[in-house]
Protein backbone atom coordinates (compact mmCIF):
# COMPACT_ATOMS: atom_id res chain seq x y z
CA UNK A 1 0.00 0.00 0.00
CA UNK A 2 1.69 3.37 -0.90
CA UNK A 3 1.52 6.22 1.53
CA UNK A 4 1.47 10.13 1.10
CA UNK A 5 5.22 10.04 1.87
CA UNK A 6 5.89 7.83 -1.39
CA UNK A 7 6.95 9.65 -4.88
CA UNK A 8 3.26 9.76 -6.75
CA UNK A 9 3.24 11.13 -10.68
CA UNK A 10 0.61 13.25 -11.99
CA UNK A 11 0.08 14.66 -15.21
CA UNK A 12 0.02 18.17 -16.15
CA UNK A 13 -1.70 18.38 -19.80
CA UNK A 14 -0.44 21.05 -22.39
CA UNK A 15 -4.01 23.44 -23.93
CA UNK A 16 -4.15 24.70 -27.27
CA UNK A 17 -6.15 28.10 -27.72
CA UNK A 18 -8.27 26.86 -30.89
CA UNK A 19 -8.34 31.14 -31.51
CA UNK A 20 -6.86 34.18 -29.31
CA UNK A 21 -8.77 37.41 -30.47
CA UNK A 22 -7.57 40.56 -28.16
CA UNK A 23 -10.43 42.78 -27.79
CA UNK A 24 -8.57 45.63 -25.71
CA UNK A 25 -6.02 46.27 -23.09
CA UNK A 26 -6.08 47.24 -19.47
CA UNK A 27 -4.64 50.61 -17.59
CA UNK A 28 -1.83 48.00 -16.69
CA UNK A 29 -0.90 46.91 -20.10
CA UNK A 30 -2.28 43.33 -19.62
CA UNK A 31 -4.52 42.48 -22.35
CA UNK A 32 -7.98 41.70 -22.32
CA UNK A 33 -8.50 38.32 -24.55
CA UNK A 34 -11.72 36.29 -25.81
CA UNK A 35 -10.17 32.39 -26.59
CA UNK A 36 -11.27 28.92 -26.36
CA UNK A 37 -9.16 26.83 -24.42
CA UNK A 38 -8.66 23.14 -25.65
CA UNK A 39 -6.87 20.45 -22.71
CA UNK A 40 -4.80 17.89 -24.68
CA UNK A 41 -3.58 14.47 -23.67
CA UNK A 42 0.30 15.71 -24.28
CA UNK A 43 1.45 16.20 -20.85
CA UNK A 44 4.19 16.66 -18.26
CA UNK A 45 4.55 14.62 -14.99
CA UNK A 46 5.20 16.08 -11.95
CA UNK A 47 6.29 13.50 -9.08
CA UNK A 48 6.00 14.40 -5.75
CA UNK A 49 6.78 13.55 -1.91
CA UNK A 50 5.62 14.91 0.90
CA UNK A 51 7.52 15.59 3.71
CA UNK A 52 6.81 16.58 7.25
CA UNK A 53 9.73 19.13 7.77
CA UNK A 54 8.31 21.76 5.56
CA UNK A 55 10.82 22.33 3.29
CA UNK A 56 10.22 22.75 -0.51
CA UNK A 57 12.84 21.47 -2.88
CA UNK A 58 12.96 21.07 -6.76
CA UNK A 59 15.38 17.82 -7.28
CA UNK A 60 15.94 18.19 -10.88
CA UNK A 61 15.67 21.58 -12.20
CA UNK A 62 15.01 22.60 -15.67
CA UNK A 63 17.67 24.15 -17.66
CA UNK A 64 17.57 28.34 -17.59
CA UNK A 65 14.89 27.77 -14.46
CA UNK A 66 16.98 28.33 -10.92
CA UNK A 67 14.67 26.07 -8.67
CA UNK A 68 13.06 29.17 -6.49
CA UNK A 69 11.79 30.61 -9.74
CA UNK A 70 10.39 27.54 -11.14
CA UNK A 71 6.58 27.61 -11.31
CA UNK A 72 6.11 24.41 -9.32
CA UNK A 73 7.86 25.49 -6.73
CA UNK A 74 6.11 28.78 -6.57
CA UNK A 75 3.06 26.86 -6.64
CA UNK A 76 3.69 24.70 -3.47
CA UNK A 77 4.98 27.86 -1.76
CA UNK A 78 1.90 29.88 -2.24
CA UNK A 79 -0.24 27.32 -0.77
CA UNK A 80 2.18 27.08 2.09
CA UNK A 81 1.71 30.38 2.73
CA UNK A 82 -1.74 31.25 2.24
CA UNK A 83 -2.71 28.09 4.21
CA UNK A 84 0.04 27.50 7.01
CA UNK A 85 0.45 23.89 6.02
CA UNK A 86 3.87 22.90 8.31
CA UNK A 87 4.29 20.09 5.40
CA UNK A 88 6.65 20.39 2.87
CA UNK A 89 6.89 18.49 -0.67
CA UNK A 90 10.18 17.30 -3.25
CA UNK A 91 9.54 17.73 -6.38
CA UNK A 92 10.60 16.27 -9.75
CA UNK A 93 9.09 17.17 -13.14
CA UNK A 94 9.49 15.02 -16.20
CA UNK A 95 9.39 17.52 -19.08
CA UNK A 96 7.67 17.09 -22.37
CA UNK A 97 5.78 19.96 -23.18
CA UNK A 98 8.08 22.59 -25.08
CA UNK A 99 9.11 25.61 -23.44
CA UNK A 100 7.58 29.01 -24.47
CA UNK A 101 5.63 27.14 -27.12
CA UNK A 102 2.68 28.61 -25.90
CA UNK A 103 1.11 25.20 -24.80
CA UNK A 104 0.91 26.29 -21.07
CA UNK A 105 3.40 23.72 -19.94
CA UNK A 106 4.96 26.19 -16.82
CA UNK A 107 1.37 27.14 -16.04
CA UNK A 108 -0.14 24.09 -16.24
CA UNK A 109 2.63 22.50 -13.65
CA UNK A 110 1.64 24.87 -11.35
CA UNK A 111 -1.77 24.08 -11.38
CA UNK A 112 -0.58 19.89 -11.11
CA UNK A 113 1.33 20.95 -7.84
CA UNK A 114 -1.71 23.05 -6.38
CA UNK A 115 -4.70 20.01 -7.43
CA UNK A 116 -2.24 17.40 -6.34
CA UNK A 117 -1.52 19.40 -3.03
CA UNK A 118 -4.52 20.48 -2.17
CA UNK A 119 -5.38 16.34 -1.61
CA UNK A 120 -1.59 15.16 -0.21
CA UNK A 121 -1.83 17.85 2.12
CA UNK A 122 -5.55 17.67 3.06
CA UNK A 123 -6.04 21.07 2.27
CA UNK A 124 -9.53 21.33 0.86
CA UNK A 125 -9.41 24.70 -0.52
CA UNK A 126 -12.00 25.23 -2.63
CA UNK A 127 -11.37 25.43 -6.79
CA UNK A 128 -12.50 29.26 -6.99
CA UNK A 129 -9.50 30.04 -4.15
CA UNK A 130 -7.13 27.66 -5.93
CA UNK A 131 -8.11 29.56 -9.03
CA UNK A 132 -7.78 33.38 -7.56
CA UNK A 133 -4.07 31.86 -6.25
CA UNK A 134 -3.25 30.70 -9.40
CA UNK A 135 -3.43 33.72 -11.25
CA UNK A 136 -1.00 35.72 -9.48
CA UNK A 137 1.57 32.80 -11.09
CA UNK A 138 0.38 33.03 -14.66
CA UNK A 139 -2.86 33.72 -17.25
CA UNK A 140 -3.43 30.59 -17.58
CA UNK A 141 -2.88 28.87 -13.86
CA UNK A 142 -6.70 29.37 -13.58
CA UNK A 143 -7.54 27.88 -16.82
CA UNK A 144 -5.80 24.67 -15.61
CA UNK A 145 -7.46 24.49 -11.97
CA UNK A 146 -10.76 25.06 -13.57
CA UNK A 147 -10.03 21.87 -15.74
CA UNK A 148 -12.38 21.98 -18.43
CA UNK A 149 -12.61 22.82 -21.87
CA UNK A 150 -13.61 26.41 -22.23
CA UNK A 151 -14.31 30.31 -23.16
CA UNK A 152 -11.82 32.25 -21.54
CA UNK A 153 -12.29 35.92 -20.96
CA UNK A 154 -10.84 38.82 -19.07
CA UNK A 155 -7.23 38.46 -18.87
CA UNK A 156 -7.79 34.67 -18.62
CA UNK A 157 -9.09 34.30 -15.28
CA UNK A 158 -13.01 34.10 -16.85
CA UNK A 159 -14.30 30.96 -17.67
CA UNK A 160 -17.41 29.47 -19.30
CA UNK A 161 -17.38 25.77 -19.93
CA UNK A 162 -17.71 24.79 -23.12
CA UNK A 163 -17.98 21.30 -25.06
CA UNK A 164 -15.85 20.92 -27.93
CA UNK A 165 -15.72 18.38 -30.27
CA UNK A 166 -13.38 15.13 -30.22
CA UNK A 167 -9.69 16.30 -32.56
CA UNK A 168 -6.83 14.60 -33.18
CA UNK A 169 -4.05 17.35 -33.60
CA UNK A 170 -0.80 17.64 -35.44
CA UNK A 171 1.44 19.98 -32.68
CA UNK A 172 4.66 21.34 -34.76
CA UNK A 173 7.38 22.98 -32.42
CA UNK A 174 9.58 25.44 -34.27
CA UNK A 175 12.60 25.63 -32.55
CA UNK A 176 12.41 29.07 -31.04
CA UNK A 177 11.65 30.65 -27.87
CA UNK A 178 8.68 32.99 -28.01
CA UNK A 179 9.16 35.93 -25.42
CA UNK A 180 5.35 36.49 -24.61
CA UNK A 181 5.97 39.91 -23.53
CA UNK A 182 7.95 40.61 -26.80
CA UNK A 183 4.73 40.30 -28.70
CA UNK A 184 2.02 41.38 -26.40
CA UNK A 185 3.77 44.64 -26.34
CA UNK A 186 4.36 44.88 -30.59
CA UNK A 187 3.09 47.88 -31.56
CA UNK A 188 1.66 46.25 -34.49
CA UNK A 189 -0.34 43.96 -32.85
CA UNK A 190 -4.27 44.94 -33.39
CA UNK A 191 -6.00 44.76 -30.40
CA UNK A 192 -9.75 46.17 -31.45
CA UNK A 193 -11.51 42.80 -32.45
CA UNK A 194 -15.02 42.95 -31.86
CA UNK A 195 -15.84 40.63 -29.11
CA UNK A 196 -17.90 37.51 -29.79
CA UNK A 197 -20.88 35.56 -27.42
CA UNK A 198 -20.48 31.82 -26.66
CA UNK A 199 -24.06 31.11 -28.32
CA UNK A 200 -22.22 32.61 -31.17
CA UNK A 201 -18.78 30.46 -31.38
CA UNK A 202 -19.69 27.95 -33.81
CA UNK A 203 -20.37 30.84 -36.68
CA UNK A 204 -18.08 33.39 -35.82
CA UNK A 205 -14.56 33.67 -37.70
CA UNK A 206 -11.95 33.36 -35.94
CA UNK A 207 -7.99 33.50 -36.07
CA UNK A 208 -5.17 33.86 -33.74
CA UNK A 209 -4.59 37.75 -33.59
CA UNK A 210 -0.81 37.26 -31.83
CA UNK A 211 0.20 34.96 -34.94
CA UNK A 212 1.00 37.69 -37.38
CA UNK A 213 3.41 39.67 -34.82
CA UNK A 214 5.10 36.38 -33.81
CA UNK A 215 5.10 34.98 -37.66
CA UNK A 216 7.16 38.27 -38.39
CA UNK A 217 9.80 37.87 -35.15
CA UNK A 218 10.40 34.21 -35.89
CA UNK A 219 10.14 33.35 -39.65
CA UNK A 220 10.21 29.25 -38.59
CA UNK A 221 6.47 29.90 -37.19
CA UNK A 222 5.34 30.72 -40.54
CA UNK A 223 7.19 28.31 -42.07
CA UNK A 224 5.46 25.83 -39.76
CA UNK A 225 2.42 27.46 -40.61
CA UNK A 226 3.11 26.73 -44.33
CA UNK A 227 4.29 23.33 -44.15
CA UNK A 228 1.11 22.57 -42.47
CA UNK A 229 -1.90 24.65 -43.94
CA UNK A 230 -0.99 21.88 -46.86
CA UNK A 231 -3.37 19.12 -44.84
CA UNK A 232 -5.87 21.16 -43.01
CA UNK A 233 -6.19 24.84 -41.51
CA UNK A 234 -3.45 25.26 -39.40
CA UNK A 235 -2.86 28.26 -36.89
CA UNK A 236 -0.61 29.14 -33.97
CA UNK A 237 -1.46 28.65 -30.30
CA UNK A 238 -0.94 31.18 -27.60
CA UNK A 239 1.95 33.44 -28.04
CA UNK A 240 3.98 30.56 -30.15
CA UNK A 241 5.93 29.08 -30.78
CA UNK A 242 3.98 26.37 -31.48
CA UNK A 243 1.43 25.46 -34.75
CA UNK A 244 -1.38 22.82 -34.77
CA UNK A 245 -3.87 21.76 -37.17
CA UNK A 246 -7.05 19.30 -36.43
CA UNK A 247 -7.91 16.01 -37.85
CA UNK A 248 -11.28 14.00 -37.42
CA UNK A 249 -9.12 10.24 -36.97
CA UNK A 250 -5.53 9.33 -35.10
CA UNK A 251 -4.50 8.22 -38.83
CA UNK A 252 -4.71 11.15 -40.38
CA UNK A 253 -2.77 12.87 -37.89
CA UNK A 254 -0.12 10.02 -38.01
CA UNK A 255 0.05 10.31 -41.66
CA UNK A 256 1.11 14.25 -41.46
CA UNK A 257 3.52 13.45 -39.34
CA UNK A 258 5.04 10.60 -41.46
CA UNK A 259 5.60 13.07 -44.00
CA UNK A 260 7.21 15.35 -41.80
CA UNK A 261 10.37 16.99 -42.94
CA UNK A 262 13.61 15.68 -40.64
CA UNK A 263 14.22 19.40 -39.48
CA UNK A 264 10.69 19.82 -38.01
CA UNK A 265 9.50 18.41 -34.90
CA UNK A 266 6.10 17.54 -34.08
CA UNK A 267 3.53 15.69 -31.98
CA UNK A 268 0.57 14.13 -32.14
CA UNK A 269 -2.44 14.48 -29.34
CA UNK A 270 -5.96 14.03 -28.88
CA UNK A 271 -8.49 16.51 -27.52
CA UNK A 272 -8.92 15.84 -23.34
CA UNK A 273 -12.76 16.55 -21.92
CA UNK A 274 -11.47 17.02 -18.51
CA UNK A 275 -8.42 17.93 -16.67
CA UNK A 276 -7.24 14.27 -15.01
CA UNK A 277 -6.88 15.87 -11.60
CA UNK A 278 -10.29 17.50 -11.87
CA UNK A 279 -11.97 15.81 -9.05
CA UNK A 280 -8.78 17.14 -6.52
CA UNK A 281 -10.95 19.84 -6.08
CA UNK A 282 -14.63 20.76 -5.26
C1 LIG B 1 -1.36 34.26 -24.46
C2 LIG B 1 -1.60 33.08 -23.58
O1 LIG B 1 -0.65 32.06 -23.85
C3 LIG B 1 -2.98 32.49 -23.84
O2 LIG B 1 -3.06 31.22 -23.34
C4 LIG B 1 -1.46 33.44 -22.13
O3 LIG B 1 -2.44 34.35 -21.73
C5 LIG B 1 -0.09 33.87 -21.70
O4 LIG B 1 0.08 33.34 -20.44
P1 LIG B 1 1.50 33.23 -19.70
O5 LIG B 1 2.58 32.80 -20.66
O6 LIG B 1 1.26 32.45 -18.46
O7 LIG B 1 1.77 34.72 -19.44
P2 LIG B 1 2.02 35.51 -18.10
O8 LIG B 1 3.28 35.04 -17.47
O9 LIG B 1 0.79 35.61 -17.29
O10 LIG B 1 2.26 36.92 -18.77
C6 LIG B 1 3.43 37.22 -19.52
C7 LIG B 1 3.30 38.61 -20.10
O11 LIG B 1 2.37 38.58 -21.20
C8 LIG B 1 1.60 39.75 -21.25
N1 LIG B 1 0.18 39.40 -21.13
C9 LIG B 1 -0.21 38.14 -20.71
C10 LIG B 1 -1.55 37.80 -20.63
C11 LIG B 1 -2.50 38.79 -20.98
N2 LIG B 1 -3.80 38.54 -20.93
N3 LIG B 1 -2.09 40.02 -21.39
C12 LIG B 1 -0.77 40.33 -21.47
O12 LIG B 1 -0.43 41.45 -21.86
C13 LIG B 1 2.10 40.62 -20.10
O13 LIG B 1 3.10 41.45 -20.64
C14 LIG B 1 2.75 39.63 -19.16
O14 LIG B 1 3.75 40.20 -18.38
N1 LIG C 1 7.82 24.29 -14.53
C1 LIG C 1 8.10 25.11 -15.56
N2 LIG C 1 7.98 24.65 -16.82
C2 LIG C 1 8.25 25.47 -17.87
N3 LIG C 1 8.64 26.73 -17.77
C3 LIG C 1 8.77 27.24 -16.55
C4 LIG C 1 8.50 26.45 -15.41
N4 LIG C 1 8.70 27.22 -14.35
C5 LIG C 1 9.07 28.44 -14.81
N5 LIG C 1 9.13 28.46 -16.15
C6 LIG C 1 9.48 29.64 -17.00
O1 LIG C 1 8.31 30.01 -17.77
C7 LIG C 1 8.66 30.28 -19.13
C8 LIG C 1 7.46 29.98 -20.04
O2 LIG C 1 7.30 28.61 -20.11
P1 LIG C 1 6.02 27.86 -20.67
O3 LIG C 1 6.48 26.54 -21.14
O4 LIG C 1 4.92 27.89 -19.70
O5 LIG C 1 5.63 28.78 -21.90
P2 LIG C 1 4.39 28.77 -22.81
O6 LIG C 1 3.98 27.39 -23.17
O7 LIG C 1 4.71 29.72 -23.93
O8 LIG C 1 3.27 29.39 -21.92
P3 LIG C 1 1.91 30.04 -22.37
O9 LIG C 1 1.18 29.17 -23.29
O10 LIG C 1 1.28 30.14 -21.02
O11 LIG C 1 2.32 31.36 -22.98
C9 LIG C 1 9.89 29.41 -19.38
O12 LIG C 1 10.72 29.93 -20.37
C10 LIG C 1 10.59 29.37 -18.01
O13 LIG C 1 11.52 30.42 -17.90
Amino acid sequence: MSSSYDWQDFPAPAKLNLFLHIIGRRNDGYHLLQSVFQLIDLADTISLRVNEGGEVQHLNPLPGVPADSDLTVRAARLLQKETGCSKGVDIRVTKRLPMGGGVGGGSSDAATVMLALNRLWQLNLPRVRLMELGLSLGADVPFFIFGENAFVEGIGEIMTPILTPEAHFVILHPQVHVSTPQIFSDPNLTRDTPPITVPHLSSAITQNDLEEVACKSYPEISESITWLSQYANARMTGSGSCVFASFSSPNEANRVIYDLPKKMTGYVARSLSKHPLHEFAE
